[in-house]
């Protein structure tokens, strides 16, 4: 390798927000966190049936009021039809940003969309339920499979907590799921790191475990209704979503247990939320890791977020299909499910996690 091979091989371009904003009525700082970017005119807001009268009004009217010409466009789905309609409408309207205004549907097709015609992107999410809400991926739906597909990380995160907090507990309660599953996440990229040399990154390692262990040493201060509580989760999101732009990859943050709530989006009739799924998912996986899988239900229990099939809302035969399926979902990807479980396997570790009765 010559020197300037070695130079390129070291390089590394991370994509992080560059304004997050989080606290109690800090979505009336949209048009502040627009003037400190510099985008002072012709938005496109994507939002959701429910948030819109939640948030996207108000993002609306806000805009509108300080002089800038915007257009709302209300989304349903996180389907690749839903970025294609936001895509065309914003290249129409000749529109210099766009805004995800909701949850994880609509921040991912406005991510996705403003990625595409290469337009700045900010994150308003109404819900703590993910960390999609600042990452660089967008989870969409094309036909009946779904892709996490590389976009721009937003360009400003902007979390009210007296919003989010009003939102139902069930959210937030996903989103400590979505980061406790860090634990089993980085197990699995040491695993992979040893066994197949993958690129390993100690810094965005570190972070991410780092930040679900303070979630789950706190777990007695989540509680519904609190903005002290969405303003810790909040956080963590945002911690993950830079572990995640550190590595280049959703590897810190996603690994066996995430394939097994990917898995069960397949094969669930009615799937319950990613951070739900993801949460039990990381107690599965801890228990084939050898790990400390009895905390890791502790914490998700006084959190209230579910720890089994029925608190999920999905019976247990789609569990043991999911778990037997869930090698598959992203075979690139090393983890501790290896080459896969066996359908009996797959009973004794759900069963013996409680997971199933
Ligand atoms: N990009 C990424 O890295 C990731 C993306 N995802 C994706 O995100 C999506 C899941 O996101 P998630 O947020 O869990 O669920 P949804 O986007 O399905 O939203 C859940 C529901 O909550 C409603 N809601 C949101 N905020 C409030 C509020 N303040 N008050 C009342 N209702 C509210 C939404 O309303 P409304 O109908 O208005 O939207 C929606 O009906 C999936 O598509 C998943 O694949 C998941 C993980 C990571
Ligand atoms: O949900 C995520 C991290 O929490 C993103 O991970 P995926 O790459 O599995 O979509
Ligand atoms: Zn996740």
């Amino acid at each position: 390798m010559d020197v300037t091979q070695d130079m390129n091989a070291q390089k590394k371009w991370m994509q992080l927000p560059r304004d997050v904003v989080v606290g109690h009525g800090v979505i009336d700082d949209v048009k502040n966190v627009c003037a400190d970017l510099k985008l002072a005119d012709n938005a496109l807001i994507v939002t959701g049936k429910s948030t819109r009268k939640i948030a996207g009004d108000i993002v609306h009217d806000s805009l509108t009021d300080s002089g800038q010409r915007v257009e709302m466009i209300v989304s349903e789905a996180a389907s690749m039809k839903e970025v294609d309609r936001v895509r065309k409408q914003a290249l129409e309207s000749g529109v210099e940003y766009l805004l995800g205004v909701g949850s994880g549907k609509s921040i991912d097709v406005a991510k996705l969309a403003a990625t595409e015609i290469e337009v700045p992107f900010i994150s308003v999410p109404t819900a703590a339920s993910h960390d999609g809400i600042v990452s660089s991926r967008a989870s969409i739906r094309d036909g009946n499979k779904t892709a996490s597909i590389q976009a721009n990380a937003p360009m400003a995160v902007i979390a009210d907590t007296d919003i989010i907090a009003e939102a139902p507990y069930r959210l937030l309660a996903s989103g400590c799921g979505d980061i406790i599953s860090n634990c089993t996440a980085v197990l699995d990229w040491q695993l992979a790191t040893r066994l197949q040399n993958v690129p390993f990154s100690e810094y965005a390692a570190a972070l991410s475990s780092m930040t679900a262990q303070i979630l789950i040493d706190s777990a007695d201060t989540i509680k519904p209704e609190l903005e002290s509580s969405v303003r810790m989760v909040v956080k963590a999101l945002v911690s993950s979503g830079v572990a995640m732009s550190i590595a280049g990859s959703s590897r810190p943050a996603s690994g066996s247990e995430h394939m097994f709530s990917h898995a069960l989006d397949k094969v669930a009739p009615v799937p319950a939320l990613h951070g739900e799924q993801c949460g039990v998912g990381t107690i599965l996986m801890m228990y084939l890791h050898g790990g400390d899988w009895k905390s890791i239900r502790d914490a998700l229990q006084v959190i209230n977020a579910p720890v089994s099939a029925e608190e999920l809302g999905i019976e247990d035969k789609y569990i043991l299909e999911a778990l037997v399926l869930s090698h598959t979902i992203r075979p690139e990807r090393y983890t501790i499910l290896g080459t896969g479980l066996t359908p009996d396997a797959a009973e004794i570790v759900a069963r013996k996690t409680k997971v199933i009765s």
